[in-house]
């Protein structure tokens, strides 16, 4: 049997205890076989050779993950800040974003997976276009991934938009299963506002019968929520209910601007929110009320949203940030404590997306990150949950395994080439931005 194991580190288990353990993977099925004291694990393995991974001075979390991004949006990273979500899409993102090619979605997803990668993160729910190039780059990367392309219907002709709703069904068909299973997909429409009803409806009914989940932005800002109480005389997830877009394998992100109505509604559905606080709070969105999702029952997950909104991938500044908005939100130190990020990062995200990982126990999928805590600012550690949740960087993790695969051994990543996939994303956003100056 091919062997990993993931020796003489501290292990946080799905119950949020953190115990001295090691933990053998099948590389074969991908997935933990134990998890246990050095003797146990010797036990299991039989005798057998594994390759071993040291994680002394460390902690082995589940590998994170990242439930609502734009991957490729690495490439305008910095290029639009300070300013709304309404006027930085229509002034700065979408007239970018139309001079974008599929080689620079590519190289764009493929920096955005080292990033990704090196920050500990194992698995993403990414919504953009040209995504059998997105594909490509997960299916290198070696990540897992939950992928869609984006439909926007507003400001196109009916032609246009229809051909972007099938655009969004053939992808979710085509791709799902893709990478060795490590793809999934999901029916993708951009809002409940940026798309027109009669598609939304088409869209829902076809990818429900494609048995493929809807994941979109909801609730984000007030100037998209107000609207369709305007026009509609209800609430937008009220809305998403009549258009059966919310089941229990659906996940909105953002959720920012819900009352206590939607709320008991999502947990009624089952259907998860990915709460993107970086974003939420660089664009002004407003605070989502956490804690009380989290207390309503609602599954809530965590989201960088793209990089451009972010500004980066890293998910243990989403945990602080999480944390500490969640209690502003809330007017309360209390709320959102740092087990509660962590668990959202986790096994939120994992349940969110519906796909494997999130928790290290035996049978499950063997995706992990070895954090390294032997650093000035990890020292003491009284708690090394709360580290994670509050002092702990991207930076610090050492080792990253998913579905039984070392993509990053001792912070070197071996599934891509970091340096040339650096240089191959600079150049192309360079390019870009001088075909956008010139169009
Ligand atoms: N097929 C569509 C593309 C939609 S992809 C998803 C879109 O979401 C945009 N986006 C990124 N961040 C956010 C956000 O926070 N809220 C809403 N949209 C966002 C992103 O720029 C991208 O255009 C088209 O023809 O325009
Ligand atoms: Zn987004």
């Amino acid at each position: 049997m091919n062997q990993l194991r993931v020796s003489s580190g501290r292990v946080l288990r799905p119950d949020g205890r953190v115990e001295r353990a090691d933990v053998a993977v099948d590389r074969d099925e991908g997935t933990i076989r134990a998890v246990g004291s050095p003797d146990e694990v010797d036990d299991t393995l039989d005798g057998a050779a594994a390759e071993a991974l040291d994680a002394s001075g460390s902690l082995v979390i589940p590998g994170l993950v990242n439930a609502h991004t734009h991957v490729a949006m690495t490439l305008l990273r910095g290029y639009a800040d300070d300013k709304p979500l309404d006027p930085w899409l229509r002034e700065d993102i979408w007239p970018a974003e139309a001079e974008l090619t599929p080689d620079d979605v590519e190289a764009g997803a493929e920096l955005g997976a080292v990033e990704m990668i090196r920050s500990g993160t194992t698995a993403f729910a990414d919504m953009y276009f040209a995504m059998d190039r997105v594909a490509d780059a997960v299916d290198r990367a070696g990540l897992r991934a939950r992928l869609g392309h984006g439909v926007v219907t507003v400001g196109k002709d009916d032609a246009d938009a229809r051909a972007d709703v099938e655009e969004s069904l053939a992808v979710a068909r085509e791709l799902d299963g893709a990478a060795d299973g490590r793809i999934r997909t999901a029916f993708m429409p951009h809002s409940l506002t940026t798309v027109g009803e009669e598609f939304l409806r088409e869209g829902v009914a076809e990818a429900r019968e494609a048995g493929v989940p809807v994941h979109l932005h909801a609730n984000e800002t007030t100037d998209e929520v107000e609207p369709i109480v305007e026009e509609r005389g209800e609430r937008p997830i009220a809305y998403a209910d009549d258009l059966d877009a919310l089941g229990p394998d659906d996940f909105f992100a953002h959720g920012v601007h819900v009352d206590d109505s939607e709320i008991d509604r999502l947990a009624a559905a089952g259907t998860a929110v990915v709460h993107c606080p970086a974003s939420n709070m660089k664009l002004a969105s407003g605070m989502a009320p956490v804690q009380r999702l989290r207390e309503g029952g609602v599954t809530v997950a965590l989201g960088t949203d793209g990089a451009a909104s972010n500004n980066d991938l890293d998910l243990f500044d989403e945990m602080r940030d999480a944390a500490m908005l969640g209690k502003l939100a809330a007017d309360d130190a209390s709320a959102v404590p740092a087990e509660a990020v962590v668990e959202m990062a986790t096994q939120g995200g994992a349940d969110a997306l519906n796909l494997p990982g999130g928790r290290i126990e035996e049978g499950a999928a063997a995706d992990l990150a070895v954090v390294d805590l032997d650093a000035p600012h990890l020292t003491p550690v009284h708690d090394p949950v709360s580290h994670l949740a509050y002092a702990a960087r991207g930076s610090d993790v050492r080792h990253t395994v998913c579905d039984g695969q070392v993509l990053m051994r001792d912070r070197e990543v071996l599934t891509l080439n970091a340096e040339a996939v650096q240089k191959r994303a600079a150049a192309a956003a360079s390019d870009l931005v001088d075909r956008v100056e010139s169009a």
